[in-house]
């Protein structure tokens, strides 16, 4: 049995791997630009956020109806539950979708449709939150906001997502405010290319409650002074900062001294489709590269947990720390 713990920072559309995008291609009448899934996999050679981005945004277009998303989740939650995910707080990027002429009642409803069964078929509890991209105009976000409203009662909370330098947190001051308004959960990548004051703007103007990456946190002590005081938790995502080369290797990865400073991290997949790994992926990956101990791997399950919108529903978030606590480590073979 693996380790019990909470994924935080996982876009859905990061889930779609090249069988099910051929397979819901063909489905639609969608032609994708490689001859086979082997073709589409060596396209997986990123230089930084931006050429992720371009493959993830056109691989997209093989998503069109309600089916399709509630496939994708599914897909999703299957290899979550058998990494050990016990809940998960699942992004989507709906003007990814609206801009193709897919309404987002098709996306949201067809999410919800694997979301609703999740915790019977899965043992997976889940919440949905809703990422503006960045890169398009403010206003798009506010009808963004606007056209999700039919549907806020499946949406825990939004986000900030898609290219980041050059397109600061304050952009997007008056959604937050709104969906502040309106009773949702705020968090925001920022630090992930953009430098650290972008995570002190996303604190101070957007009013986050969780920081998304912040893998830049450590080059501001009085940002990290900051998080630590305030138990900011950072959902960092080693193998996505792997491969889109914000980090040279793992090994150099700076979570091992976030955790020493005293920061709240946790540790996730991003998009795990494209970046070699789910979650379970990453804590092995990761724990093996920074040599972390078994109590190392149980305070990350125990913070994502601790990071976790598990307001909502009395005693669940203390039923999944006990589960963590309880949790024993398979003993390694003897040499
Ligand atoms: N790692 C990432 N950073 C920003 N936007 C994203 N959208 C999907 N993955 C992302
Ligand atoms: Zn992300």
């Amino acid at each position: 049995m693996p380790l019990p713990k909470a994924e935080l920072h996982l876009h859905i559309e990061g889930t779609l791997e090249p069988e099910l995008a051929f397979e819901l291609a063909a489905r639609n009448g969608v032609r994708l630009p490689y001859a086979d899934t082997e073709e589409l996999r060596k396209a997986y050679l990123f230089d930084d956020l931006q050429s992720f981005l371009d493959l993830y945004y056109s691989l997209m277009a093989v998503l069109r109806t309600e089916d399709d998303f509630e496939a994708l989740a599914e897909a999703y939650l299957v290899r979550a539950a058998a990494q050990g995910v016990r809940h998960a707080e699942i992004f989507f990027d709906p003007q990814a979708h609206t801009a193709r002429g897919v309404p987002i009642g098709t996306v949201v409803e067809g999410l919800g449709r694997a979301l609703d069964r999740s915790r019977e078929r899965h043992g997976v509890s889940t919440a949905l939150i809703l990422c503006f991209l960045r890169d398009q105009s403010a206003e798009s976000a506010l009808e963004t906001l606007d056209a999700a409203r039919p549907h806020l009662d499946r949406i825990v909370g939004i986000g900030l997502d898609s290219a980041e330098v050059g397109h600061p947190p304050a952009k997007f001051r008056e959604v937050y405010a709104v969906a502040d308004s309106l009773g949702l959960r705020k968090v925001a990548h920022a630090g992930e290319e953009g430098p650290p004051s972008y995570i002190t703007e996303a604190l101070d103007v957007l009013g986050v409650e969780r920081v998304d990456h912040g893998l830049r946190a450590l080059e501001d002590p009085a940002l990290v002074a900051r998080l630590v005081r305030d138990r900011i938790p950072l959902t960092l995502c080693p193998l996505s900062n792997v491969r889109l080369r914000a980090v040279s290797e793992l090994s150099a990865h700076p979570l091992r001294r976030m955790m020493d400073a005293g920061l709240l991290c946790t540790v996730n997949s991003d998009d795990p489709a494209y970046f070699g790994g789910y979650v379970g992926d990453n804590f092995d990956a990761v724990g093996e590269a920074l040599g972390l101990s078994v109590e190392d791997l149980r305070v990350l399950a125990r913070n994502s947990f601790l990071a976790a919108f598990l307001e909502g529903e009395e005693g669940v978030r203390e039923g999944y720390l006990a589960e963590v606590a309880a949790y024993e480590f398979p003993t390694p073979p003897l040499p």
